[in-house]
């Protein structure tokens, strides 16, 4: 569950992204975010995984309260939560396997369980035949299909994504949408930023939408609600 009560963020430069949020997301909901360019969505997504604090406010993620977490227990919140991004910031070095597997390294899962769950992630992404690929070598759906793939591999309770078919056409959107339905059905909640209205319009799930720092809508099975 997601908590936040009075949220406000106003960015070292002076500029206010968030003025008084208060929200409550349960666990498996699926919830699209919308609103014009700069409303805020990214900031309101980025204090769930604590890339970003409050100035005011209470967050509260999986019964804990974010102003009480110590930093050194940053990365168990960030276990229970997948993010996914828009440019996918895959590590360009390492094969998708490695990018994988390197989500389970750092929480020190032994060797066998660490290819187990990546191969098996794969199979579930459709990827299996190119986990010794680099990212260079695949195309812009492939990447973000193991961005996704990291993302799940720790089974996480939440799934995080800014704008995720930002950068893909529409048929490869379609098919990581997919996806998305298949996680949210095994009881993940998915939170997803998108300014895409043909996919909000056409997967309906809950709305909420973003302007100037405010929630100014919030429906169930909503639309998108903007002519962009
Ligand atoms: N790190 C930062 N430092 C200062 N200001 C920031 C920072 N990040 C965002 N902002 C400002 O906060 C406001 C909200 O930005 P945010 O990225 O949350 O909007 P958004 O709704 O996600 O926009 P978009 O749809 O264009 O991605 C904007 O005015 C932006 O310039």
């Amino acid at each position: 569950m997601i908590k936040m009560e009075d949220v406000y963020k106003t960015y070292a430069n002076g500029v206010t992204a968030l003025n008084g949020v208060n929200i409550e997301i349960d666990q498996g909901e699926f919830v699209y975010i919308v609103g014009p360019s700069g409303a805020g969505k990214s900031t309101f997504i980025k204090l769930m995984y604590r890339e970003v604090k409050p100035t005011t406010g209470k967050i509260v993620i999986n019964n804990k309260d974010m102003s009480e977490l110590k930093e050194k227990e940053v990365p168990f919140l960030r276990r229970n939560i997948g993010v996914i991004f828009q440019d996918f910031k895959l590590l360009p070095r390492l094969s998708v396997y490695e990018n994988i597997a390197f989500a389970l390294e750092v929480i020190e899962e032994s060797p066998r369980n660490i290819r187990k769950r990546v191969m098996d992630v794969l199979e579930q992404v459709g990827l299996k035949n190119k986990a010794r690929f680099i990212p260079d070598e695949l195309s812009g759906g492939e990447q973000q299909r193991v961005s996704v793939a990291r993302a799940i591999v720790n089974h996480p309770k939440v799934v995080i994504a800014d704008e995720p078919t930002g950068n893909l056409d529409p048929e490869t959107s379609w098919g990581i949408m997919r996806l998305f339905e298949e996680i949210n059905a095994s009881g993940t909640t998915i939170i997803m930023a998108t300014h895409s209205k043909e996919i909000v319009n056409t997967i309906k799930k809950r709305v909420i939408a973003v302007e100037d720092g405010l929630i100014v809508r919030d429906e169930h099975r909503g639309e998108y609600g903007y002519e962009i």
